[in-house]
């Protein structure tokens, strides 16, 4: 609910654009979409994260009414659109779609297309053409046919199609894995923009962190039909609820320890482990870029700090340059693999002794998995 102020002297709020509310589908019996509920406002963009087979298509798919789930209830501004005694159809949601092969009609122009599901007059139609073709930088090409643009042109049309009859609700499905990655990042930039002009709620299904990331305001990471975690970006990344969620969005390094008195001992010094057992495995979990690198200096490493820790000696197994940073793997004295990200290009030699600490803040202390023997 949005807080919109008082009127006599009551709190007054608005319903929410978008509002899923507990809703569940099954296939043969088997629960693809499992308790879902979540909020959109206008102007937000909400992205549906996981990996393949979690239920995020089955979820959009559900939003725009071209299934419907088997209970729970979704409102638009405060009102039933589908539930146990209600299916607004598709056309009448005020929906707008956008897939990945969300194709343009071919035999029409770029105008044509863009003007396909609009009411209104001829003039009222052709205004809103050229003002959304305008915007995505297409103004040229209203009388050209999809076969005469690009493919980043193409969806740049798509997107206004999709926009022409003010959708109250945008929902994407992966619209732009069809495109090469430099035009992809141009692309989602200026979707967003006219997105957030429009003040769209917007449903965002994709399987890509970055994506995510880039476009979302709220992610809600999903599993096995669930929204396991919901939040901000950055809350997300720097706050993952397991070790599957942190792996999600980047590669990790994992250091185990057992706990003794709600500390754990590593190569690194002791850990807080509050809330873990005495005698519980747990892992710690730290991304590539968190790590901090210093020199050998006659057998001993810098001296502790409150930041990071003690440091531990390590031997370089391999060194890349890939891009914009360097990956350096890494033995611990115990046998750990480390990876670390170091930005531009640091490539020590293989066997070189280096010493290595944590960022204490960017540490994550999770459960270990059971293994399958116990
Ligand atoms: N109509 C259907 N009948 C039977 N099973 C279905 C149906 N639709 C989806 N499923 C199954 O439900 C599961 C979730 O599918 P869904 O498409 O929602 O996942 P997803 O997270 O969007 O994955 P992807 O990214 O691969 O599209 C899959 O195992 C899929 O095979």
């Amino acid at each position: 609910m949005v807080f919109i102020g008082y009127r006599e002297g009551h709190r007054v709020t608005e319903a929410p654009r978008l509002e899923v509310r507990s809703i569940t589908r099954a296939f043969g019996g088997r629960p693809v979409v499992n308790d879902v509920s979540f909020t959109v406002e206008p102007g937000q963009v909400t992205c549906l994260l996981g990996p393949s087979g979690c239920g995020k298509s089955t979820t959009l798919r559900i939003i725009a009414g071209v299934d419907r789930p088997d209970t729970g209830v979704i409102l638009m501004d405060g009102k039933p659109i589908a539930g146990p005694d209600v299916m607004v159809p598709p056309e009448s949601r005020g929906t707008g779609l956008m897939f990945q092969d969300f194709a343009l009609f071919p035999h029409l122009s770029v105008a044509d297309n863009v003007a396909f599901g609009l009411k209104g007059t001829r003039t009222e139609k052709r205004l809103r053409v050229r003002d959304l073709l305008g915007r995505v930088g297409l103004a040229r090409y209203l009388d050209s046919f999809p076969h005469e643009l690009s493919g980043g042109e193409q969806q740049r049309v798509a997107l206004a199609r999709a926009l022409a009859p003010n959708p109250r609700i945008m929902l994407m499905d992966e619209p732009f894995s069809g495109l090469d990655n430099r035009l992809r990042d141009g692309i989602r930039d200026e979707t967003l923009e006219l997105l957030k002009e429009e003040g769209t709620a917007v449903v965002l299904v994709t399987h890509e962190p970055e994506e995510a990331m880039r476009m979302g305001d709220e992610i809600l990471l999903m599993r096995q039909g669930r929204i396991v975690q919901a939040g901000a970006p950055y809350n997300i990344y720097n706050a993952p609820m397991d070790r599957e969620a942190a792996a999600f969005f980047s590669d990790i390094n994992v250091i185990r320890g057992r706990v003794e008195g709600a500390l754990t001992r590593t190569a690194f010094g002791q850990f807080l482990a509050p809330g873990h057992p005495d005698g519980a495995d747990v892992e710690i979990v730290i991304r590539p870029q968190h790590l901090s690198i210093d020199f050998d200096r006659d057998g001993h490493g810098p001296a502790p700090t409150e930041e990071h820790g003690t440091w531990a000696r390590a031997r370089v197994v391999r060194a890349r340059f890939v891009g914009n940073e360097s990956i350096v793997e890494f033995e611990l004295d115990d046998g750990t693999p480390l990876k670390a990200s170091v930005p531009g290009v640091f490539l020590p030699k293989t066997d070189r002794v280096l010493w290595v600490a944590l960022r204490r803040d960017r540490c994550f202390v999770f459960p270990a998995p059971r293994k399958a023997a116990e």
